[in-house]
């Protein structure tokens, strides 16, 4: 589904230039629930918003579902990103003043799907996520784990080839943590592929595999249940 070939990423500041990415290759299959570690500063994130196609990189080659993303224009990869990808982050970013049905029909607004597919679909989502009986709420009324499962209900809802999370348990308690991670378990195991940056080792159980990132580059790369690969930098 993803192949990165050589991706490397910079920020240039007033007089140093910061590598986030340091000719890093990647590939991503379909199927797969792949979680990102590393301590701060490592290029999580800068991953993630590449894979999102909400950052552009300085050189290498980003393959996705076939097309080359490197060299396609803002627009091109606005379409892509509303047609095929679902997002959920660590602060939830629900619109306080919609409900939750309305929080988690907008993307289908956008795509201008019609009023009664809207519905069923909706319907569908909340039972998905078991938040049916709150869904005249406002986000504020619900506490942080039912947020996220409306965060996810929102990101589910277009039916994405991939699905990435930043940190979705990073607001959570450990209790509403393992529901959102077994969540997110049973959509892998119903056939979504999902990329997630954690920095809570105890949650790549869930996924099918782990990568280690440290100054930009991948030093680690293991299939759950498998033991540990060290990946040389070279
Ligand atoms: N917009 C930016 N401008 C300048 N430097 C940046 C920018 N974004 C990230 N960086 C730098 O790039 C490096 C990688 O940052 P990134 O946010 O990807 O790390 P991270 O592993 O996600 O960290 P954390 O776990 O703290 O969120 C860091 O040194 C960071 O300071």
């Amino acid at each position: 589904m993803i192949t990165l070939q050589k991706i490397a990423k910079s920020f240039i500041g007033e007089e140093i230039e910061t590598v986030a990415i340091d000719e890093m290759d990647l590939s991503i299959n379909k199927g797969e629930f792949l979680s990102i570690l590393g301590p701060s500063g490592c290029g999580k994130s800068t991953l993630l918003n590449v894979l999102g196609m909400l950052d552009t990189v300085n050189s290498g080659e980003f393959h996705f579902l076939g097309q080359n993303v490197s060299t396609l224009a803002e627009s091109q990869r606005a379409k892509l990103r509303k047609q095929h990808l679902g997002f959920i982050f660590q602060n939830f970013n629900l619109i306080d003043e919609l409900s939750v049905e309305q929080n988690i029909e907008l993307p289908l607004y956008y795509q201008k799907v019609a009023k009664a597919e809207r519905k069923k679909r909706v319907d569908a989502v909340l039972e998905r996520v078991d938040i049916s009986h709150r869904r005249h709420h406002l986000p504020a009324k619900l506490s942080g784990g039912q947020q996220q499962r409306v965060a996810i209900a929102r990101a589910i809802i277009t039916e994405p080839d991939l699905i990435l999370a930043d940190e979705p348990t990073g607001n959570l308690d450990s209790n509403n943590s393992g529901q959102v991670m077994a969540l997110l378990q049973q959509l892998n195991r119903e056939g979504a592929t999902i990329v997630m940056v954690t920095h809570a080792p105890e949650h790549i159980g869930f996924g099918t595999r782990a990568i280690e990132l440290l100054d930009g580059k991948i030093v680690s790369d293991r299939r759950i249940g498998e033991a540990l690969k060290e990946v040389s930098c070279g």
